[in-house]
């Protein structure tokens, strides 16, 4: 049934991600392959308001388990509107952020415990994992500076956590990356951008050549 690659981008703030993964999309439309970009939490209409309500930094109240709802709530429109349709046409499909996201900020971050936030994605996602993952790893303070270098970029609520919120987030991933060895590939984010671009580009062209 699903004859596309479901390719998704991970990394704490300010690691490139969106930036990389938007260059790889023109770079392999450009190779002549049917590519789609796409973010979470968003990328189709309902999800986009889902955005807007856990990330308002008016939202100060809002209760862990309820924020983890909310991104597998987004999650799973998105999947069913958009993604899963995507895959079906044999789109390689980039997506900005995925499940990784919620076990690494609301799992370990937030506390909630990793387990309990891959129970309730599990319901969200029905067994629809990437086939790769590329980890932007970078250090948390290297990507805050970068964001921060942008005055114009909207400031979101999960962006005024404390350093400690974001040390931890780091530290979700690679205990993910320990967890999921052969699917995420971890790439050195603190590189150039063309560096870390053409690390990318070949993890991604290799994952395609297996297929
Ligand atoms: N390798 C790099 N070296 C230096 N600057 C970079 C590099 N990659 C991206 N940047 C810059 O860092 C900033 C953040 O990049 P980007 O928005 O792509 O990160 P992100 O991982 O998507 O962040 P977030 O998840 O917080 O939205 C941008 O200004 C981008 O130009
Ligand atoms: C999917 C997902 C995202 N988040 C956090 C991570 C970021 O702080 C924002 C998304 O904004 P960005 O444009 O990617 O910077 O939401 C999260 O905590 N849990 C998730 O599942």
């Amino acid at each position: 049934m699903e004859n596309g690659i479901f390719i998704t981008a991970e990394g704490p703030e300010g690691a490139g991600k969106t930036t990389v993964i938007t260059m790889l999309a023109e770079s392999l439309k450009a190779d002549g392959y049917q590519v789609m970009y796409t973010r979470e939490p968003g990328g189709i209409e309902i999800a986009e308001q889902i955005r807007s309500v856990i990330l308002d930094t008016n939202n100060t109240s809002m209760d862990a388990r309820t924020e983890a709802l909310l991104y597998a709530a987004a999650r799973r429109q998105h999947l069913v509107e958009k993604v899963i349709p995507a895959m079906e046409k044999g789109y390689i499909i980039l997506c900005d952020r995925f499940i990784d996201s919620s076990l690494a900020y609301q799992g370990y971050a937030r506390g909630l415990g990793m387990e309990n936030v891959l129970t309730i994605n599990q319901f969200a996602i029905e067994n629809m994992m990437p086939s790769l993952t590329l980890y932007f790893d970078v250090e948390s303070e290297t990507g805050l500076a970068r964001i921060n270098q942008h005055k114009d970029r909207e400031v979101n609520r999960l962006d005024l956590e404390t350093l400690q919120f974001h040390h931890l987030v780091r530290e979700g991933y690679h205990k993910l990356v320990q967890a999921y060895p052969d699917r995420i590939q971890v790439i050195d984010a603190g590189k150039s951008l063309e560096e870390v671009f053409s690390e990318a580009k070949k993890a991604v062209i290799k994952k395609i050549s297996a297929q």
